[in-house]
């Protein structure tokens, strides 16, 4: 019998895609899709336009040239098909919002907060805050809450309208390591359990190795796109920096050492030290 099922629709397309700010380019040929449950990591150097390309998803900017798809149109401002975690930024202290209000943030102007009971409303926002862990602080003030604390209520906040696509703007940057491990598993979880397509850009791969499916990974204008084993190797940094990166594996870690200076801030020199020791 013949199987006349359609394969399903890619969550995120980029067809030939350039990237940039005026005249300048920031990076180009870019063809990709991204399906429902993926895990996509976003690595590379300072400035090589990491968060340009969450903006070009989130319709903020137009490429240059080519095409972006989010769910098989084009991207808009406020589309319900994507949660965006923005990079982290400390929340005043002042703020006057509990955290269940930052999370019911994320219902306005979404199917789930319009004509819905107040009752209804605030079981989702519930049931949200229960499964990052956050019930226990939902009352307290936001600005109180740690900075762990405070991107469970993020993550919360991005995933309470159920959408298709997570983006994350480097949602460990400043948590420890405790704290980066329950987000990234926070992320990985709603992609097993609904199906949620991730888009992560992160500094760091290790926090998220055993769950990402692909890198994609962007230096001086160009990219490479692939399994960690494919990107995260000396052959293929070395070639993307133009300059010798040395990566090891080492205690189920990847460890990269000689980015070029200024090319990653975060790749500090002492990395290239404990390589050396190690
Ligand atoms: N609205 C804008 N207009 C002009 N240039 C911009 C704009 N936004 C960002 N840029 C520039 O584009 C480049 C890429 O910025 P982007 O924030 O996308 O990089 P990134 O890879 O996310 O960097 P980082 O790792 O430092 O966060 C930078 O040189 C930045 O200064």
């Amino acid at each position: 019998m013949l199987n006349h099922a359609k394969k399903p629709e890619p969550v995120l397309q980029f067809e030939d895609a350039a990237f940039g700010y005026d005249r300048r380019r920031l990076w180009g040929g870019l063809t990709m899709e991204l399906r429902a449950g993926e895990f996509l990591a976003i690595l590379g150097a300072n400035g090589s336009g990491k968060t340009s390309l969450l903006r070009a998803v989130l319709g903020l900017h137009p490429l240059m040239s080519g095409i972006v798809r989010v769910v098989g149109a084009p991207p808009h401002q406020g589309s319900t098909e994507i949660g965006y975690v923005p990079q982290h930024r400390r929340i005043d202290t002042l703020t006057p919002l509990r955290a269940r209000d930052v999370v019911g943030q994320g219902l306005d102007g979404h199917r789930w907060g319009i004509g819905r009971p107040d009752r209804a409303r605030r079981r989702r926002i519930d049931e949200m805050l229960e499964s990052v862990g956050a019930r226990g602080f939902a009352d307290r003030p936001i600005g109180l809450l740690s900075g762990g604390e405070q991107q469970r209520v993020r993550i919360a906040q991005a995933l309470v309208a159920d959408p298709k696509l997570l983006l994350c703007d480097e949602p460990l940057l400043s948590l420890d390591l405790n704290s980066q491990r329950t987000i990234s598993g926070l992320v990985d979880r709603r992609r097993r359990t609904h199906d949620t397509a991730i888009v992560f850009v992160t500094h760091d791969i290790n926090p998220v190795l055993p769950y990402v499916d692909r890198v994609l990974y962007l230096a001086g204008g160009r990219f490479r796109m692939g399994t960690v084993d494919e990107v995260m190797t000396s052959a293929t940094l070395s070639d993307l920096y133009a300059s010798p990166v040395e990566v090891v594996r080492s205690g189920g870690r990847v460890l990269v050492a000689g980015i070029p200076e200024g090319a990653d801030p975060h790749h500090a020199p002492e990395t290239a030290a404990t390589l050396r020791a190690g």
